[in-house]
């Protein structure tokens, strides 16, 4: 059968199952709505043990779950009646004599469920051939073992509505002028999938289960973010048993990022996964101890302006500061006590027993949870001995007792004993209202805070990813070491880096994680023409990037005397009706305002369609839109748009500066502006 009549097959075979799921669907969910009416009328007579009201719930409970899946699986196929597969593997067997043919989509799909399939997933072993290989010998890993054999040939296709658009037997030539029509591409708002054309090397970070920890440094636009996603969708499809999405948490730099990336798992036929700010959860975590922080939107735009304070953030993020804050606690042992004799009604203890209780009874129990486990102790033999349990004001009583024995429990203030001692400014003395903590203090508190109480890991979490990993520092590492012993995979650029200097975290991730890592480098970038990329290397200094051969427009560079005639240019070069994105980036917040203010009213001046195809991309925003958007470089930091425009002052000549025009360049998909005005003025 030649793969257009296969295409045909599949669908007919598609829309045979899509009913029959329709008819089960439509059953299931009248045998739901009997359980209901069962248990309603019945509920009354059920037996006192609630045996068969359990049973009931049960029963009802497995109905559900069934009909949930059978909905899943008619969404996934209705999918695949658009687009059934995209690739197709010849492949002979060793001591076979007939090739078999393997389809490959986004999904299995047979004609009965426990069939063959007739389109395998391109998780699925067999599908590495695919992407791994060209013709001649190849193999894959199936769970029974190694099969080995010839790749006879690999065609590839484009189907649209169930169409045919093209089919040819590719070769490695080919497989790039697919990739460079899929990059060439216009037309996607947010980040797309790339089962289609996933490259060799990313195919081995994908597929890669035998690392715990996986740190990539990927040049930008190399596919890092895109690869870590499909990582987590090759990862859920191959161990369902202990990997559920709820599993995985992303540690994403900001709400748009998150939303940028939100739609590439459900995409894939998994369910969305959690993801969070670094930020955000430092946070949460100091909330009982100050009422606010800044985050590190505050903590760029100062360095923007001010050096010298970057140079202090840098310092309480060292390894040396580290260091003196683990010297700290170890000699807060005893500066924090003051033990003195116990006595509530019966129970007495010396200051003696309890000093020595402290000290070498749970010398493992970290400091502020010690006294608490002291406490237990005596308190249950207290119990045993009068023959019953405290009350809970009793209980009140004594912990009150137990806890005055600490000089203080409260972290701002050892916080601040620990600023003072080791000559740091320190913190105002203030109530809890109106503590507002720097940045650069949020996360040295948040490590002490691991330091003098056991964390809080969070346990359902098997798989963590953390983008943009140049952005954390040494001590944040430490954090997430002390907070989570799961899978990881770590990825970024240190050309990247937020600050003057880049930062290569792989230099200290082994001193963190020890020596379970694998480091993997991704230097070919795909996103960026080749005159763009060159052109943003330039500013950086980066050498070592292998460019994808896809041309486009010049960078255009030019000068202004105001930022009015560099946004006027950005009114003229727009071209939304043939791209669906572009942004207007500047480098502080207060310019971003400024300028999304004057481009709306112009925008609608000229008859614009702002309320659909304009946003203003602010770190409170959770929403990425088409159209223009408008924003600060640390904001658009890993997303992309058709077209770029860069706003800078002459003045903004620092190395921060610098790096901040690298990472603006590099969103830029088609063309990119980079605009500098002259004049001192914002
Ligand atoms: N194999 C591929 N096939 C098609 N497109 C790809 C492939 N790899 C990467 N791309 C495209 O390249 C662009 C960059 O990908 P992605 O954002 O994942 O890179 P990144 O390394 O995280 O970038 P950065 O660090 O610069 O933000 C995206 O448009 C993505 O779709």
């Amino acid at each position: 059968m030649d793969s257009r009549e296969y295409l045909n097959y599949v669908l007919d075979k598609l829309q045979e199952r899509i009913r029959k799921l329709d008819d089960a669907i439509l059953h299931g969910q009248k045998e739901i709505e009997n359980m209901h009416e069962y248990y309603w009328e019945n509920y009354t007579e059920m037996d006192q043990y609630g045996y068969e009201d359990f049973d009931n719930q049960q029963a009802l409970l497995g109905q559900v779950n069934a009909n949930k899946e059978k909905l899943d699986l008619r969404r996934r196929f209705k999918k695949m009646l658009d687009s059934p597969f995209f690739g197709r593997v010849d492949f002979i067997y060793d001591g076979e004599e007939e090739a078999e043919t393997f389809y490959i989509g986004i999904g299995n799909f047979s004609k009965e469920s426990g069939r063959l399939p007739l389109v395998y997933d391109w998780r699925a072993p067999v599908s590495s051939l695919f992407y791994d290989y060209d013709k001649g010998e190849a193999y894959y890993d199936a769970p029974a073992g190694r099969m080995e054999g010839e790749v006879l040939s690999k065609w590839q296709y484009k189907i649209r509505g169930g169409k045919m658009i093209y089919a040819f037997e590719s070769d490695v030539k080919i497989d790039d002028e697919v990739l460079k029509q899929e990059l060439g591409s216009h037309g996607d708002v947010k980040l797309k999938n790339i089962i289609k054309t996933i490259q060799k090397e990313q195919n081995a970070i994908i597929r890669n289960t035998q690392d715990r920890i996986l740190a990539i440094q990927g040049v930008a636009g190399s596919g890092k973010t895109s690869v870590a996603l499909h990582r987590i969708a090759y990862l859920l499809y191959h161990d369902r048993e202990n990997l559920k999405s709820s599993n995985v948490l992303v540690l994403s730099p900001n709400g748009v990022f998150s939303d940028y990336i939100s739609h590439i798992l459900p995409e894939l036929g998994e369910e969305n996964i959690r993801e969070m700010s670094f930020d955000m959860f430092a946070y949460r975590e100091l909330r009982d101890t100050v009422s606010d922080c800044e985050d590190r939107c505050d903590q760029i735009e100062k360095e923007l302006l001010d050096e010298k304070y970057a140079e202090s953030c840098r310092k309480k993020q060292s390894i040396d500061f580290v260091l003196q804050l683990n010297e700290f606690v170890l000699g807060l042992e005893d500066r924090l006590m003051r033990f003195s004799d116990l006595k509530y009604k019966g129970m007495t203890k010396s200051e003696r027993q309890l000093t020595e209780m402290f000290y070498y009874r749970f010398p493992d129990i970290p400091l502020l949870e010690r006294m608490q486990a002291v406490m237990d102790y005596v308190v249950d033999e207290y119990e045993t001995l009068i023959g019953r349990d405290l009350g809970d004001d009793e209980i009140e009583i004594v912990r009150g007792k137990f806890m005055k024995m600490y000089r203080s429990t409260d972290l701002y203030v050892l916080y601040n004993w620990f600023l003072k001692e080791y000559g740091y400014e320190t913190l105002p003395q203030v109530s809890y209202e109106k503590r507002f903590l720097k940045y650069e203090d949020v996360y040295p508190m948040l490590y002490l805070k691991y330091l003098l109480k056991s964390r809080r890991m969070d346990r359902n979490i098997r798989h963590l990813v953390i983008d943009e990993m140049q952005d954390y520092s040494y001590m944040q590492y430490l954090i997430l070491d002390k907070m989570f012993s799961c899978k990881m995979t770590i990825l970024g650029d240190k050309a990247q880096t937020m600050e003057e200097k880049t930062r290569d975290v792989l230099s200290f991730l082994p001193r963190v994680f020890g020596r379970g890592i694998r480091k993997i480098n991704m230097n070919k970038s795909y996103r960026n023409t080749m005159e763009i990329a060159s052109y943003a290397n330039s500013i950086s200094d980066v050498s070592d990037m292998e460019l994808f051969e896809r041309h486009g427009k010049p960078v255009e560079e030019q000068t202004f005397s105001d930022r009015k005639a560099a946004l006027e240019a950005v009114l003229e070069k727009l071209r939304l009706e043939e791209f669906e994105t572009a942004a207007v980036i500047e480098m502080t917040q207060e310019r971003a305002k400024k300028s999304a203010a004057y481009l709306k009213e112009r925008m609608e001046e000229l008859g614009m369609d702002t309320e659909n195809r304009f946003s203003v991309v602010d770190r409170d925003s959770t929403h990425f839109k088409k159209g223009l958007t408008v924003t600060t470089f640390y904001l658009a930091k890993g997303l992309e748009f058709d077209q770029v425009f860069a706003i800078y002052t002459t003045q903004d000549n620092t190395p921060l500066h610098r790096q901040a025009r690298y990472i603006c360049a590099t969103r830029a998909l088609h063309e990119l502006y980079m605009y500098e005005v002259k004049a001192s003025q914002d």
